[in-house]
């Protein structure tokens, strides 16, 4: 039987369906093989394999160890191959276009200047190098009919000094391809209060900011990241569930003070399933927080972290929540329009993104069920 109601998006139609990412990592979506030439080219040899293939299970299986911090040893291998102009230019120009062919419509992908200078870089020629490769990443997407807009955060390390420098840095480049900011890096023990020169600063300038937190430490990372450093979003946040109660049967539920702040201000949290299951931060997809806080109607978007770590993309997200919670068309176009209300671009531009793209994609691709495909669709 077809209906609407049974009729589940399949994975060629998550691809199509117009997508919004808000929290993937440069340094975290690079193609093997372009890690295994760029490490020949810049005579990077600490490679643990060279042929692409083995390279890429090599990375999904050392991000899968349960902590975060072994998840984040394995950015040592891209960074080290992301010290030169034209490796940036490379990177982001194919990180854009791997994100339009998978059918992302707006993206914003942040990375550590900081990380990118040991060749002799500067802070704003790692910046211009990476915005020069979206620029052309977007210009080949459409050559081959795609669109994609894509808007870079700058991070800082948590654990270095270099926040506020870093926030300057987005500040300046701001309305020049940088849409805001974000530290990232382990969570245990570098609390997001240390870099609070640097957000008190953005917000004195109205500018925007994300930090991870609530990934893996729990509460207090998100109430500092919230109520002392005024973060826009939360990446990750899912440790929020610890404040919220359900009972036994599962009927009745409970939010604390910071679950309702949370909820009530409509915070985005920028949920990464696949990462937060290699990291330890969720036990499988069927009992991570997204579903429970789904229901409870949180502003949550999806993501996917790092594509290459977790060898994921936009449509691999939707498969598994599809899969997992019988998400519909609907769904994924609530947490698209989400993904839209939450994005650092000005609010004309969100909502013409919503009305003239992401509602068409979705109308269009619901309505697909009405006209069953005949013999003459495969020719
Ligand atoms: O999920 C994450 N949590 C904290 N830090 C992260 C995560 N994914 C990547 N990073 C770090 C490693 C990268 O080198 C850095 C900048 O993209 O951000
Ligand atoms: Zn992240």
């Amino acid at each position: 039987m077809t209906s609407e109601t049974t009729n589940l998006p399949t994975a060629e139609q998550i691809r199509r369906a117009p997508k919004v990412l808000l929290h993937d990592h440069l340094d975290g979506g690079l193609r093997p093989a372009t890690i295994v030439e760029l490490a020949r080219e810049t005579g990077y040899d600490g490679l643990p394999e060279t042929d692409s293939e083995k390279l890429g299970s090599w990375f999904r299986e050392a991000a899968d160890s349960g902590s975060l911090e072994r998840y984040l040893e394995t950015f040592a291998h891209t960074c080290a191959v992301m010290q030169t102009r034209d490796a940036l230019v490379r990177v982001a120009a194919e990180c854009a276009e791997d994100l339009a062919a998978d059918g992302v419509v707006y993206a914003e992908v942040r990375y550590a200047p900081e990380q990118h200078l040991e060749k002799g870089l500067s802070l704003e020629e790692v910046v211009e190098a990476v915005n020069e490769g979206f620029r052309e990443g977007e210009r080949r997407a459409r050559a081959s009919g795609h669109r994609i807009r894509v808007g870079a955060l700058l991070t800082a390390m948590r654990h270095a000094a270099r926040a506020l420098e870093i926030a300057e840095l987005a500040n300046r480049y701001r309305d020049l391809g940088v849409v805001g900011f974000d530290i990232a890096g382990a969570e245990a023990g570098y609390p997001p209060t240390r870099h609070l020169d640097a957000f008190e600063y953005l917000k004195r300038e109205n500018n925007h900011f994300t930090i991870h937190a609530g990934e893996a430490f729990g509460l207090p990372s998100i109430w500092q990241a919230l109520q002392w450093c005024g973060a826009d979003r939360l990446g990750h946040g899912v440790r929020i569930i610890d404040d919220i109660q359900v009972d036994d049967d599962g009927g009745g539920v409970k939010l604390g003070r910071l679950a309702s702040y949370v909820r009530d201000k409509r915070i985005p949290l920028e949920m990464c399933p696949t990462s937060n299951l290699q990291t330890g931060a969720a036990p499988s997809y069927a009992e991570h927080p997204i579903g429970l806080l789904r229901r409870l109607q949180f502003r949550l978007t999806v993501n996917t972290d790092n594509r290459l770590m977790s060898g994921t993309s936009m449509s691999r997200e939707f498969e598994h929540l599809v899969e997992t919670f019988r998400y519909t068309f609907d769904d994924m176009q609530w947490f698209t329009v989400n993904g839209m209300k939450s994005a650092f671009l000005p609010f004309d531009e969100r909502l013409a993104m919503i009305n003239d793209v992401i509602k068409p994609g979705y109308a269009e691709l619901k309505s697909e069920w009405l006209f069953p495909k005949g013999p003459a669709d495969s020719a």
